[in-house]
């Protein structure tokens, strides 16, 4: 698999080490303007590290596109005069249809938009995906290389700023009630290191325990909360604070804000 991202910051950087960490590819183009903080990479004997997009795009056969909004309609115009039917295009762009994309490139190329999540890095993104019409060909090739570093689900392209919210934003969602875990648990006496380390451990048991039991959670809640016991105290105590409330406002306010964003 000869791949390139094209615009290695941070969501770039991230699918790099994933794609790293798996071995995911036979060779890698990284790309940036501003090489210098990136060059370390090129210490991975199949990694190259460039400011030329157009020698990575000759070089490679799966584009992946991790740019600002606004820097992605130049670099594809830069891009499409090499475009083939070897290449399959792999957008991470926030809010930019596959439609605009085509305007640009043209329909007649693989084009699949992504919504990774920066625990790519670690092989744990949840990363959703749609396609052009062609590009339905390649969804499954997408898949392979997303799934080796995580998880996929193929979405309707309607659904996209819904899973950018969830899934992307998602990730600083869930660090501050990690966090806010944490605080708790400092409260409690322990030092902030020992906090963490019982805060992330206990929140990665929970979603592994639905994720292999493919239970609901609150048949797991039903398991923890003894009759009378502390668990269901805390549990009310949090709701009559609007913790439910206040996650899923938070979401919708996320998802307004995308909204209003694609609309600008
Ligand atoms: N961060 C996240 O969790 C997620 C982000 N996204 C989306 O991914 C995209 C990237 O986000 P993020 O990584 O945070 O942004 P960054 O600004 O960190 O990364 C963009 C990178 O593109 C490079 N770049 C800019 N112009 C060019 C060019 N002409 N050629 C090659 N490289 C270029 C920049 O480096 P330089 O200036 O040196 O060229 C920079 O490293 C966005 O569209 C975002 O919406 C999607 C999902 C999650
Ligand atoms: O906050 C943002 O707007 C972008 C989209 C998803 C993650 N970062």
């Amino acid at each position: 698999m000869k791949i390139a991202i094209i615009g290695a910051g941070n969501l770039g950087l991230a699918i790099a080490k994933g794609i790293l960490h798996s071995n995911g590819a036979t060779t890698m183009y990284l790309t940036k303007r501003n090489t210098n903080s990136i060059q370390e990479f090129e210490k991975y004997g199949n990694v190259t590290v460039t400011n030329n997009n157009q020698e990575a795009v000759k070089n490679s056969d799966i584009l992946i596109f991790a740019v600002q909004p606004g820097q992605f309609i130049s670099i594809l115009e830069e891009l499409k005069d090499l475009l083939t039917e070897k290449h399959v295009i792999i957008s991470t762009i926030t809010g930019f249809r596959i439609s605009k994309i085509e305007e640009i490139i043209g329909s007649d190329k693989f084009i699949i938009r992504s919504m990774p999540n920066t625990a790519i890095s670690v092989g744990k993104s949840m990363t959703c995906i749609c396609s052009n019409e062609l590009g339905k060909k390649r969804v499954d090739l997408a898949r392979a290389i997303f799934n080796r570093m995580g998880h996929t689900l193929e979405i309707p392209e309607g659904q996209m700023q819904a899973a950018t919210v969830i899934c992307a934003s998602g990730v600083a969602f869930w660090m501050r009630l990690i966090r806010a875990t944490t605080q708790g648990a400092i409260q409690l006496g322990f030092d902030a290191k020992e906090a963490q380390e019982l805060a992330m451990h206990t929140c990665n048991g929970a979603a592994n325990l639905l994720i292999e039991s493919g239970s609901h959670p609150e048949e797991e809640i039903d398991k923890v909360t003894t009759p009378k016991g502390c668990t269901i105290e805390g549990l009310n105590e949090m709701e009559h604070q609007g913790l439910s409330s206040s996650l899923i406002r938070g979401i919708v306010t996320s998802f307004e804000k995308i909204s209003e964003i694609r609309k600008g």
